[in-house]
């Protein structure tokens, strides 16, 4: 069998061991059912494509087993379904009735939608197990593990994900190692592909060329495989936790800051983090809303973080990460969005290129990560890449230095990736004045009726001192205009421009 001999050729050890362990998969479920009560979903898909051959490999091998295998395999003997749609793209469809034709392959076409189609397809035939190539980091893999029911309200059936623990990499070492045919859009810099409404090719692949028309690198060159969904377009959403979208780009963006760590609540240590991230925050003009200090406590986390990202466009939050008993922020960070922490192999490859000589055990626990949620922010100035859970940004600094240069990297890698309006700058103006604050206020909240987009603050250093008044916009020329008409409400020279 051409795909078992490959692997078996192989020198990467890696792609032997997830190899195995999804020919396992299958073996175990063509074990558990008889073969008229598995299907595969299968639709043209990298990831559906890798699990046709390791389907069309597991049943040979599962075959030879029980020693009735002929030695070859010329039709494909697992029920096969694909959920057709107009907006699927040409290649997709081609490829898959290509692959069909192939490998023998009897399609059952369905032109319904996912729930009523399965309700139909269960209806008709003895189905009991549908294999997907769903994987990890994929958002519709939350909770979900190698042998998943059905979620309720769906018809009953075993979810069998025998690629569920593949990262990118794995599936284009295989894809590439087995020499098997892939949709033509992988080509053409596409990473991962939906419908024709919301997939476009990965911009990291683009390639700069004189020529008028923009060219890509094929998807195995993409290094990140976190970012493989960085050519699916966002759907419109104007909640808190999807920063970016078209809503928020005019208003002032909301922050909130969380710091774990009870050596802060008992007055041990001094928290000079927080201070610097606000700061920093406000100086890109973005408006913290809180600042807390919570215990070294799973559920203290889960809490605030939960609370914090439904009202704040992002959250970060620092302390409490690491190996130690202590460190409980992550495990906090997964409950709060209800997923479990799981192995992170990219994360554990860093952390091993790290600290490989004090690892103990066969894992790293420091690796675990919140499953299905979290994007690896990679940066070549940092040894560990940053983690983004949605919108909750945890921060590994344990001092201003570090935190300094995680700023740096966290602000040009927002502005890189472009999904994430994160650190659009904003202007600002503070101006000084002795006026008292009963001749200030009314004009100012007439300012503030005239000018609704520019956040006026206002505070003072003392007592008797001056008030300071702060600007903030996106735009320099509406700011500018602001102060104009403030100054045109009193007489020349009371407000002076603080640097
Ligand atoms: C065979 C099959 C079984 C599915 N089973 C479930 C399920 O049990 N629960 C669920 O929430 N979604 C289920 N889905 C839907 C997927 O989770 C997901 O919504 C779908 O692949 C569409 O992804 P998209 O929105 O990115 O196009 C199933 C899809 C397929 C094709
Ligand atoms: N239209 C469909 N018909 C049949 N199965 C589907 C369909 N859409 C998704 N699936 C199942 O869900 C799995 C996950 O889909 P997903 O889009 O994440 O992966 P893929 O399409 O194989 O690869 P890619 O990530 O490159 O798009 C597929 O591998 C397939 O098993
Ligand atoms: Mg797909």
């Amino acid at each position: 069998m051409e795909i078992d001999k490959a692997i078996g050729e192989s020198d990467d050890k890696r792609l032997k061991t997830k190899y195995n362990n999804a020919i396992f998969v299958i073996k175990r479920a063509l074990s558990l059912y008889s073969i008229e009560e598995v299907a595969f979903s299968f639709n043209g898909g990298k990831d559906s494509t890798v699990l046709l051959h390791l389907l069309r490999a597991g049943y040979f091998l599962h075959k030879k087993e029980l020693s009735c295998s002929n030695g070859g395999l010329s039709s494909f003997p697992v029920r096969t379904i694909y959920f057709e749609s107009p907006s699927a793209f040409t290649e997709i469809n081609a490829f898959t009735y290509d692959a069909a034709q192939t490998y023998g392959i009897q399609l059952d076409i369905i032109r319904q939608d996912f729930k009523s189609g399965l309700e139909a397809l269960l209806k008709a035939n003895p189905i009991r197990a549908i294999f997907l190539g769903v994987r990890i980091g994929d958002p519709t893999a939350v909770g979900q593990e190698q042998f998943s029911p059905s979620s309720p309200g769906w018809p009953p059936f075993m979810r069998v994900n025998p690629i569920l623990d593949w990262s990118y990499r794995d599936v284009w070492a295989f894809l590439l190692t087995c020499k098997v045919k892939y949709c033509s859009l992988y080509d053409q810099g596409y990473t991962s592909i939906g419908s024709i409404h919301d997939t476009v090719p990965n911009a990291l692949l683009s390639v700069n060329d004189t020529s008028s028309k923009e060219k890509f690198k094929p998807a195995y060159l993409l290094s990140d495989g976190r970012l493989e969904r960085a050519g699916r377009v966002k759907k419109n959403a104007s909640t808190k936790n999807d920063v970016g979208s078209d809503s928020q780009k005019h208003e002032v963006l909301l922050a909130s800051v969380i710091a774990v760590g009870d050596e802060i609540l008992s007055g041990t240590v001094e928290d000079q983090l927080g201070l610097s991230l606000c700061k920093k925050l406000t100086s890109v003009g973005w408006s913290v809303q809180q600042t807390s200090v919570l215990r070294n406590d799973i559920d203290s986390v889960s809490e605030e973080v939960d609370r914090q990202r439904s009202i704040c466009d992002m959250v970060f939050i620092y302390g409490g990460v690491g190996p130690l008993h202590s460190d409980v922020t992550l495990a906090g960070v997964a409950k709060a969005f209800g997923v479990r922490l799981a192995p992170d192999e990219e994360f554990e490859e860093y952390l091993r290129h790290l600290i490989s000589e004090h690892c103990t055990g066969d894992r790293n626990e420091m690796a675990q990560l919140p499953e299905g949620i979290t994007e690896l922010l990679h940066h070549e100035k940092l040894s560990v890449p940053l983690i983004k859970c949605r919108n909750v940004i945890v921060l590994a600094a344990t001092n201003t230095e570090e935190l300094e240069k995680e700023w740096e990297c966290l602000t040009e890698l927002t502005k890189l990736g472009g999904s994430t309006s994160l650190m659009e700058l904003y202007a600002s103006r503070r101006l000084m004045t002795s006026l008292t604050d009963v001749e200030v206020a009314e004009p100012l909240s007439k300012l503030g009726l005239e000018f609704p987009d520019i956040y006026l603050g206002c505070y003072r250093k003392s007592r008797q001192g001056p008030i300071i008044i702060c600007l903030k916009g996106k735009d320099n020329a509406r700011i500018d205009s602001a102060v104009e008409a403030l100054r045109k409400k009193f007489k020349e020279g009371v407000f002076v421009d603080m640097k």
